[in-house]
């Protein structure tokens, strides 16, 4: 007789019962979450959809721990502190691209050297290898990201928290990021809740849809995507998710007359 011992990692991001509200503000208390329970496995993508203002942002700043939590837990596997990385690249206009992504290791002390080489590196995994020397207004929009992907890849740590990346780029620079963040992702063993407003990003990026309520926030539904990859954003099976989602999502900011 054989005994098999089931090791089962634990979550790479733990939320139990998270709550928010928001107090103090001219229109009194905003309750922006409710009773928010999710675990996110080590290196699962994980994107997360809702009506306009439902919390979504607000979970992802709790989760990178930039505000508190009202009520519930939040718990981050070791400890680590996940990188954030927003719709703005939010570069530094006087810093040139190597300089930019650079920047999380000078402030963490790493040697110019060191640095530079790993600044490099980190260009060449976004593909922007040629571009070290170049300020970013010299950039196109989906460079920037790019640029602020790499430099969020600089701080090292396996949780990816993502808020509309690639919400303010057209449909074609925002297909190719799809490709480059999905390959990144695979290679680098990222864990990544990946917040979007756009459905189709969602089927075709997660491995799991992860539907939030109208403010409050809470999960209506947690669906895992069984669309075999690579997918594509026009692909039959995603658009098919991605209307089912749709649907739902309609039903649910109906209910709640927003
Ligand atoms: N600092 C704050 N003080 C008071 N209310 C806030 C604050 N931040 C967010 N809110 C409110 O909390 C609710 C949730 O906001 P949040 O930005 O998390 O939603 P969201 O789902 O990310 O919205 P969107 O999809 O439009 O970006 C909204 O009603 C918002 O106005």
């Amino acid at each position: 007789m054989t005994l098999t011992a089931t090791v089962t990692a634990p979550p790479a991001v733990s939320l139990s019962g998270v709550r928010k509200i928001y107090s103090g503000g001219d229109s009194g208390a905003v309750a922006a979450l409710e009773g928010v329970s999710l675990d996110v496995a080590p290196g699962e993508f994980v994107c997360l959809v809702g009506a306009s203002g439902c919390g979504k942002s607000t979970l992802l700043n709790l989760i990178a721990g930039l505000d508190r939590a009202t009520s519930g837990a939040i718990t981050i596997d070791g400890g680590i502190n996940p990188a954030l990385m927003f719709q703005e690249p939010a570069l530094f206009p006087w810093l040139n691209v190597l300089d930019n992504v650079a920047l999380p290791l000078r402030l963490r002390g790493i040697g110019k050297r060191e640095r530079r080489e790993r600044a490099h590196e980190l260009l060449a995994a976004v593909r922007l290898a040629d571009f070290a020397g170049k300020r970013p207004h010299e950039l196109s929009g989906g460079m920037r990201q790019r640029v602020a992907l790499a430099r969020t890849l600089a701080l090292d740590t396996p949780v990816l928290l993502m808020d509309e990346p690639f919400g303010a780029l057209d449909a074609m620079t925002r297909d190719l990021l799809h490709d480059e963040l999905e390959r990144i992702w695979i290679e680098r063993q990222l864990t990544v809740i990946f917040v979007t407003h756009n459905v189709r990003e969602a089927a075709r990026l997660g491995d799991r849809i992860v539907l939030l309520s109208s403010r409050p926030g809470r999960v209506v539904s947690d669906q895992r995507v069984e669309i075999p990859r690579p997918r594509t954003i026009d692909s039959p099976a995603v658009s098919g998710l991605a209307a089912d989602v749709t649907a739902r999502l309609r039903e649910e900011v109906r209910r709640h007359g927003n």
